[in-house]
């Protein structure tokens, strides 16, 4: 061995330098990591390590693992994998074993309107009971301010700790289910596309305008898929992510009404797709679509919500306390992510108007009004985003209390060649919900 390291087999283990190891298996690695084994383990630098399967890793990972070291590939974020899962050589975030699935919706807070934007509760990514907790051993302090150092160190203090305070709390609820052997999660590992450089908080992929763009295109170029079907796919991501979120039974008002506000584009289609849906799961929608674009798209779709009764409002209500009193919930529908520059009347105005409500807002795909890539600090501050094949850079500034990922269409191959890491879909769901 190169380096220093010191070692104490079935305890901890500090190593720095390179060295090859064989362990079950062979495992070579440089950099430096702290190990634990069958309890933690932190690493920074690459390894190649097989242990029985394969693995290379880049940049860094904390592992935990209730089993002893070496149980098979781990993802960056760190949680080992199942042996045989697909391997990630980027961030990524799954759920140990132990772990629970989300229940049916979040829980809507006591309180006028449905869910006050006020005290949304900081939410972590997965509640995770290590093996010590889950055998009531617990963390001493010691080793718990170590690591909360460490963390500090690596800038993950959010993620780790504050899941291990909802574990504490008894959370135990985790947003993505356990990747499986065939899973989407880590499945860009094709080749080195620039979307495999921006992965967010999560670890998922956040795309530039025109990586959203390059994909949407090719949905349609390459793949062949016609715009009215992946709208529909689209929409109805909206309207079942908004349902677990917002189910009726959680609106203050009878019947639950709702104001979708769709915008010119295929942003503002998918709102119509999203609120002939909502009528069906026994919502009260309102549409206000004040520029309508002239294709056989969106007239088509137009009317089939018209033929359901959804009225189409011609004025916007010029005050926002009157939408707070005649809606439980606002969906923004009016520009996705081809919005570029100054707001054009006479979405300026209805912008500034919802900036002044209190009922929830959820955005579909990006907050209307928000830089693609930058976001928006001062418009529009949603309490749902809805993103669509993968969230857009600007998502990471998004602070509501709901973020999910929808449009469950990107084939496989498409994924891989724009390197797009997303957590996978549970069982059949056409929506999941991102940290
Ligand atoms: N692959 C997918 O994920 C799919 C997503 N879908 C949804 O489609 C939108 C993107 O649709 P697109 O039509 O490309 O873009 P927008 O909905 O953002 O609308 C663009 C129009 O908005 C107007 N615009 C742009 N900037 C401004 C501005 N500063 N002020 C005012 N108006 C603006 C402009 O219209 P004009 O008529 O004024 O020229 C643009 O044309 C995506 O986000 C998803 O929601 C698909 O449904 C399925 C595939
Ligand atoms: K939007």
């Amino acid at each position: 061995m190169k380096g220093w390291s010191i070692q104490r087999r079935r305890g901890w283990y500090i190593q720095r330098g390179w060295s090859i190891q064989r362990l079950r298996g062979w495992y070579i690695q440089r950099g430096w990591s702290i190990q634990r084994r069958r309890g933690w383990y932190i690493q920074r630098g690459w390894s190649i390590q097989r242990r029985r399967g394969w693995y290379i890793q880049r940049r860094w990972s904390i592992q935990r693992t209730s089993q002893a070291l070496p149980v098979g590939p781990v993802s960056s974020a760190g949680f080992a994998e199942p042996e045989g899962a697909a391997w990630s050589q980027r961030g990524g975030l799954q759920c140990p074993e132990g772990m629970q699935r989300p229940e049916e919706g979040p829980a809507p807070l006591p309180g006028s309107g449905i869910h006050p934007h006020a005290g949304a509760p900081v939410r972590s990514a997965c509640s995770v009971r290590s093996g010590a907790e889950r055998s009531g051993a617990g963390l001493g302090g010691c080793r718990r301010s170590w690591m909360s150092g460490l963390r500090a160190l690596l800038g993950l203090g959010l993620l780790v700790s504050s899941g291990s305070r909802l574990a504490a709390a008894g959370g135990g609820r985790c947003p993505v289910q356990r990747v499986s052997p065939a899973g989407a999660w880590g499945a860009g590992r094709g080749r080195s596309g620039s979307a495999m450089q921006n992965p967010g908080r999560s670890g998922v992929t956040h795309l530039s305008q025109e990586e959203a763009q390059a994909i949407d295109q090719e949905l349609f170029t390459e793949y062949k898929f016609s715009v009215d079907q992946l709208m529909e796919l689209a929409g109805l991501s909206c309207a079942t992510a908004i349902a677990k979120a917002y189910p009726p039974s959680s609106f203050t008002k009878s019947p639950p009404t709702v104001l979708i506000v769709c915008g010119p584009g295929n942003n503002g289609g998918d709102g119509l797709v999203c609120a002939r849906h909502l009528k069906m799961f026994g919502y009260e929608p309102s549409v206000h679509y004040p520029k309508r674009p002239g294709k056989a798209l969106f007239e088509g779709l137009t009317t089939q919500c018209q033929k359901m009764d959804i009225p189409f409002l011609s004025e916007f209500p010029s005050e926002a306390v009157l939408i707070d009193e005649l809606y439980g919930l606002v969906v923004d529908a009016i520009f996705g992510f081809s919005f570029k520059g100054a707001v054009r009347e006479p979405f300026g105005s209805i912008l500034r108007t919802l900036e002044q409500v209190t009922v929830p807002i959820a955005s579909i795909d990006i907050p209307s009004g928000w830089d693609v890539e930058k976001g928006s600090p001062d418009g529009l501050q949603p309490d749902m985003l809805i993103s669509l094949t993968a969230p857009k850079k600007a998502a990471q500034h998004f602070a509501g209390r709901y973020h999910f990922l929808g449009g469950r269409f990107v084939p496989m191959a498409l994924q891989q060649k724009y390197s797009l890491n997303l957590p996978p879909y549970p069982e059949t769901d056409c929506v999941l919900q991102l940290p």
